[in-house]
């Protein structure tokens, strides 16, 4: 059976730990390829920061299911500049605080919210021609997806990377690390669709690589699906 696919309807899916580099590396392969591209953690931080502004109790799993279907959310695809919008308003910058980073896993356990995203996220993905990156692309998202991946590194070369970032020049790389390994746990032990490698996903191990040369590898792979 011939599985070489058309660039124009490719879905490359992408899912790993949290700083494992999806989101960089995908949104490179995505220019360089002229492919869309989805950042689908930040859906779920929109959802998240709605619900802590309009006071909705985000470890009252009741609560946050009752209100899952209720914000209007958007997101660009441009991999130049992708953005979010939850109810008209630009959340780009309050996704990325503490507040919501701190929430996120709590809302993103619950089924119903779940739900709407995956919903949402397969519309935006509509015929193809997108790199999407998560927890759950390959396994529960776009499970056909042609190109899947699973990226990864060392917890202390993931703490490394985010510290690197300089956001918060007061945070130690212990407390990083903890972070991490407390969101990867979170996100590993949920019921519905828990970070795992999908079947027939390839495993990249970036630990040992630059940023550069895991797009080159990435590039190597969806090139070799392609019509
Ligand atoms: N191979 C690499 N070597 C060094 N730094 C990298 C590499 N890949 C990505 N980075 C850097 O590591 C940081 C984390 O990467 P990125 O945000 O892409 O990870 P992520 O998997 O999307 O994380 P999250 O799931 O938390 O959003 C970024 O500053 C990025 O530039
Ligand atoms: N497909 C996805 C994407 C993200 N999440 C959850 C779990 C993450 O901790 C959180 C934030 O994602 P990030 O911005 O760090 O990539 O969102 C998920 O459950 N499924």
């Amino acid at each position: 059976m011939d599985t070489r696919t058309p660039l124009a309807t490719i879905v490359v899916a992408v899912d790993g730990p949290s700083g494992s580099g999806k989101s960089s590396v995908s949104r490179d392969v995505a220019r360089t390829l002229g492919l869309r591209y989805l950042d689908t953690g930040a859906m779920y931080r929109a959802m998240t920061w709605w619900m802590l502004h309009n006071g909705i109790d985000v470890h009252d799993t009741d609560a946050v299911a009752a209100a899952a279907d209720k914000p209007e959310l958007v997101s660009g695809t441009d991999p130049d500049g992708p953005t979010i919008h939850a109810d008209g308003v630009d959340v780009a910058g309050p996704i990325r605080g503490p507040e919501v980073t701190g929430a996120v896993s709590a809302v993103s356990a619950v089924p119903e919210v779940r739900a709407r995203l995956v919903a949402l996220q397969r519309a935006v993905i509509g015929d193809g021609g997108i790199v999407v990156e998560g927890r759950d692309i390959g396994t529960a998202v776009a499970p056909d997806a042609p190109v899947k991946l699973y990226l990864t590194a060392s917890e202390a070369a993931r703490a490394a990377r985010r510290n690197a970032e300089g956001t918060d020049p007061a945070r130690d790389l212990a407390a990083t690390q903890a972070d991490l390994a407390r969101r990867d746990a979170l996100d590993s032990g949920r019921a519905t669709s828990p970070l795992s490698m999908a079947e027939g996903a390839a495993l990249v191990d970036t630990t040992a690589m630059n940023r550069e040369q895991v797009v080159a590898h990435v590039l190597g792979l969806v090139r070799d699906r392609l019509s």
